[in-house]
């Protein structure tokens, strides 16, 4: 494709700097990473949280780039063809979807703190009990008819995103559903994906490394309504959250059609909720309709979960009835307060995902209502991320569970004894236990008629990373391990 294609009318700025034969360069493909440059290619040097790309402008001519974008006033001139931009992030994204050119037709995202996972997941499920090639993108990888793929990140970045929505449209994947992350949101990795809805579920803390404060995070997450979904699309929010009113007044902002779903909602209004041990019911009502809603999953933030995702998928054309029918089938997302199994006495051992303060909040006080003994816990918290929440996460464990097991989830480059001692300078009574297979071994080991156990933080993830180094590592099966011999 030549550079003034890429250009198109979305870059004027880029367009106005085309002069001459500058406007006819071929562009085989394009990267942010000038160790993946190939010839041809068109290279987008983008500053990062640990590197400027523009120091890499002449790795990547070397490599035999086409054409290089960078920042405006980084005056780089390496004797090739340098254009400026002023945000050559969005570019980059914009791009990439010029350039691999076609997704799947119907595409929504969704943002939040927590439940972008589960939405994501449920959305595809309903779209696939309607008899739709449907897949969804997001922190467990990507999931579509005949494909499980493992996924580095929640948001991918936006060239293998683009590139991935092409092969998907290929597979035949009409529908798909992904998540939005504050960073891929912030880092416009989204920038180019065309969609039809989006939705918002709810914001606590989380991120607090990367956003300087909350109002950041937040704004990061109205980009989805803001500058990606097109003006007057289907804005599915969850009414019940602190920042509902904001999510809402920042959808209206952008002209949107706002759908309200929850206590408070006025597209899916849900009137009454029972929670059984693996199941809850609940009554919703859409316009004059009355539906009764029985979701196989255990936590009560899946009903709110579930509701967002029926949302999503009626505003994709799904008929309530369906989308509501569809539920009853669900299948959890891996690792979302999944039960693993139980002792012979009937004690629950549950992993779950929870890493950051509601979450954990919310997970603790879900198991509670069903929980005859003991609730006995046992998480970490990753290095290299906020550490304001560690303390924070210690006393809501210490208050809402009988028992707290205190151990490492992802130390990365921090010293574990420092990580878990912040967690602990909260987390009064606590048990401190280094090894995280040896933890989860004696919680499963204290297991007695009633008590529920959770195994928070890492959820689906298959490994633990010490250092630069990411050894096996899965909460499933060590905790199958210990289940072995009870
Ligand atoms: C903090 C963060 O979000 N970093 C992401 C970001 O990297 P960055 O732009 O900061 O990169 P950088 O290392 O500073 O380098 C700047 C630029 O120089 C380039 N470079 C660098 C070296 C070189 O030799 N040549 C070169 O061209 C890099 O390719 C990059 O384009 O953009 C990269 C490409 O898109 C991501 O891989 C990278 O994710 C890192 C690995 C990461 O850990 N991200 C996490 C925090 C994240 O994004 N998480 C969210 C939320 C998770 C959730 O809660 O669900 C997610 O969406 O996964
Ligand atoms: N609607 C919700 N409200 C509060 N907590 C929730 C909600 N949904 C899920 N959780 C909790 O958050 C954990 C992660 O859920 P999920 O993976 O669906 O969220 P996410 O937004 O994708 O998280 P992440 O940003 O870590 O990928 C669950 O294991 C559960 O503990
Ligand atoms: N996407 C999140 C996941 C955190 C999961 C937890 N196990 C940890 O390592 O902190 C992150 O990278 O911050
Ligand atoms: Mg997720």
């Amino acid at each position: 494709m030549k550079i003034r294609d890429l250009a198109g009318t979305n870059f004027p700025e880029l367009s106005a700097q085309l002069q001459g034969n500058a406007a006819e360069i071929d562009i085989a493909g394009i990267t942010a990473d000038s160790r993946q440059v190939k010839p041809g290619d068109l290279f987008v040097a983008v500053a990062g949280t640990k590197a400027n790309g523009s120091a890499y402008i002449a790795d990547a001519l070397s490599r035999g780039a086409a054409a290089v974008i960078v920042a405006e006033g980084s005056g780089a001139d390496a004797g090739a063809p340098v254009f400026e931009l002023s945000e050559p992030r969005r570019f980059l994204a914009q791009a990439a979807a010029r350039l691999f050119g076609r997704q799947p037709e119907t595409m929504v995202a969704v943002t939040g703190t927590a439940g972008k996972t589960s939405v994501a997941s449920f959305t595809r499920q309903i779209w696939a009990h309607s008899g739709l090639a449907a897949a969804m993108i997001g922190t467990t990888g990507v999931t579509a008819p005949g494909r499980n793929d493992y996924g580095s990140l929640t948001t991918p970045d936006p060239v293998s995103l683009h590139k991935l929505l092409a092969e998907l449209a290929d597979e035949g994947v009409t529908h798909a559903a992904m998540e939005a992350s504050s960073h891929g949101l912030d880092q416009s990795r989204l920038d180019g994906v065309r969609l039809a809805a989006a939705a918002f579920t709810n914001l606590g803390r989380d991120h607090m490394d990367y956003h300087p404060t909350v109002e950041h995070y937040m704004a990061s997450k109205m980009r989805l309504f803001g500058a990606l979904l097109p003006k007057g699309s289907p804005a599915v929010i969850f009414a019940d959250d602190q920042w509902s009113a904001e999510a809402i007044a920042a959808a209206r902002k952008a002209g949107h059609d706002v759908r309200t779903v929850g206590r408070n909602g006025d597209f899916i209004s849900l009137k009454r909720v029972e929670h059984f041990r693996h199941k809850q019911s609940a009554e919703v009502h859409v316009g004059d309709d009355i539906f009764e809603i029985h979701v196989p999953l255990a936590g009560d933030f899946q009903v709110a979960n579930a509701l967002v995702a029926a949302g999503l998928a009626m505003s994709t054309g799904i008929e309530a009835k369906v989308a509501f029918s569809a539920l009853e089938k669900l299948q959890g997302a891996s690792g979302r307060l999944e039960l693993v199994g139980q002792t012979k006495d009937g004690a629950l051992a549950y992993v779950d995902y929870a890493h950051k303060p509601d979450a954990l909040e919310n997970v603790l006080e879900s198991v509670r209502p069903f929980t005859t003994g003991r609730v006995i816990i046992v998480f970490g918290c990753g290095g290299d991320r906020d550490k304001g929440k560690r303390p924070i996460m210690g006393q809501i464990a210490a208050r809402l569970a009988d028992v707290v097991i205190v151990t490492d989830d992802n130390p990365r480059s921090e010293i574990p004894e420092t990580i878990r001692s912040e967690i602990m300078a909260g987390a009064k009574g606590a048990t401190e236990i280094a090894d995280r297979a040896e933890a989860i071994r004696t919680a499963v080991g204290m297991l007695k008629a009633g008590d529920t156990l959770i195994v928070a933080g890492k959820g689906h993830e298959e490994g633990q990373t010490i250092g630069s180094v990411t050894l096996p590592f899965s909460d499933h099966a060590e905790v199958r391990k210990g289940l072995g011999g009870l």
